[in-house]
């Protein structure tokens, strides 16, 4: 859907040279919804703008549902953005203009005509949430509600791919919510292609299909939410993760206790809600003591995250580590 193939921007300003982008190949899949994460100045914001060449690369080719957008000008450039829609952390509202006209903004661009321009923004008010705000002005909107309204804009066409451009960082948490359920009900609804860029490994767990992270214009880490949640490699990665699974008070307790006692096993799918742990530990003859846990989502998949300690005379942790990894448990000796 969504191919980057040796990606390079190279900032130029006066005698320095920066490279944003270097090199970056990439794949996104029709219908998913992918996020791209890194720390601020990794080149998040390059890059989405080199998906639609807001940005124009250096180097390399950026195709679009089978188009090779780099090899496109002026007016043919101009068709095919129009199949990608984006919204911005600031919304980006005309704020003169009522939220009516702002989503019939782009319509109008391309002459649609009045009844089909009403037609439209209606409907589109009708799947963000908005149709008791139509003759409003930004300003008497909350950053939710301005939001809605970059997300209906960006629809207007009927785009393949909406790029989201850290959709939610001007957010609150509640509404970062209901901003990324309404992402995730529009990809359903219409199987709409989404990319996101975001500093928040909340965002990433709640709606992504598949993560990438990026650091000096680099992808140094992908592949599918959950299997970058429980097996981290890289050390960004590692310090995204721990984000949302923060161990620091363990890890405190951990230092001054018997470290090679504590266990962390990560549980996905059905086993979350299976006495695995129970039985396996029982077995060994062991008992344990639960430090800390969390049963949570990725997505639509339970996963569940426990540290424990184990007990006895021969609490021996690799061993137990084994077994449990055995039954289909993630499990990692800290
Ligand atoms: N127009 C520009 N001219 C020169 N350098 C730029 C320009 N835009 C970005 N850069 C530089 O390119 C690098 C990547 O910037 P980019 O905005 O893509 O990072 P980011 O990951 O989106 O960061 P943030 O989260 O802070 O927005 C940074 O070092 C930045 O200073």
């Amino acid at each position: 859907m969504i191919k980057l193939e040796g990606l390079t921007k190279i900032y130029q300003s006066g005698k320095q040279t920066l490279k944003a982008l270097d090199e970056l190949d990439l794949d996104i899949v029709q219908g998913e919804i992918f996020g791209i994460i890194g720390h601020s100045g990794a080149g998040k914001s390059t890059l989405i703008r080199c998906i639609n060449l807001l940005e124009k690369p250096s180097e390399g080719r950026v195709y679009v549902n089978g188009v090779e957008l780099t090899a496109l000008k002026g007016r043919k450039l101009q068709a095919e953005r129009r199949n990608i829609g984006m919204i911005f952390q600031h919304f980006n509202l005309l704020s003169s203009a009522t939220v009516f006209e702002n989503i019939a903004f782009p319509l109008r661009l391309v002459k649609t005509n009045r009844n089909e321009v009403k037609r439209r923004v209606e409907e589109l008010a009708q799947l963000v949430g908005l149709e008791a705000h139509l003759s409003k002005y930004p300003s008497q909107l909350s950053g939710g509600q301005k939001q809605r309204v970059g997300i209906a804009r960006a629809l207007a066409n009927h785009p393949h791919v909406l790029l989201c451009d850290e959709a939610t960082s001007a957010l609150d948490p509640e509404t970062t919510k209901s901003i990324l359920q309404l992402l995730l009900d529009i990809n359903r609804k219409l199987n709409l292609t989404i990319v996101l860029i975001t500093h928040e490994m909340q965002v990433i767990r709640d709606i992504c299909d598949r993560v990438a992270v990026i650091d000096q214009g680099k992808i140094v880490e992908s592949g599918k939410v959950v299997d970058v949640f429980l097996r981290p490699q890289h050390p960004v990665t590692r310090q995204f993760v721990s984000q949302v699974n923060d161990h620091e008070e363990v890890r405190s307790y951990a230092e001054g206790s018997l470290l090679h006692s504590l266990l962390k096993i990560s549980f996905k799918g059905e086993t979350t809600y299976q006495p695995v742990l129970f039985e396996t530990i029982r077995d060994t003859g062991l008992s344990f003591s639960i430090l800390q846990g969390s049963i949570s989502k990725m997505k639509d998949l339970p996963y569940g995250q426990l540290i424990i300690e184990l007990h006895g005379e021969a609490a021996d942790a690799g061993r137990t580590a084994e077994l449990l990894k055995q039954k289909g448990l993630e499990v990692e000796v800290l």
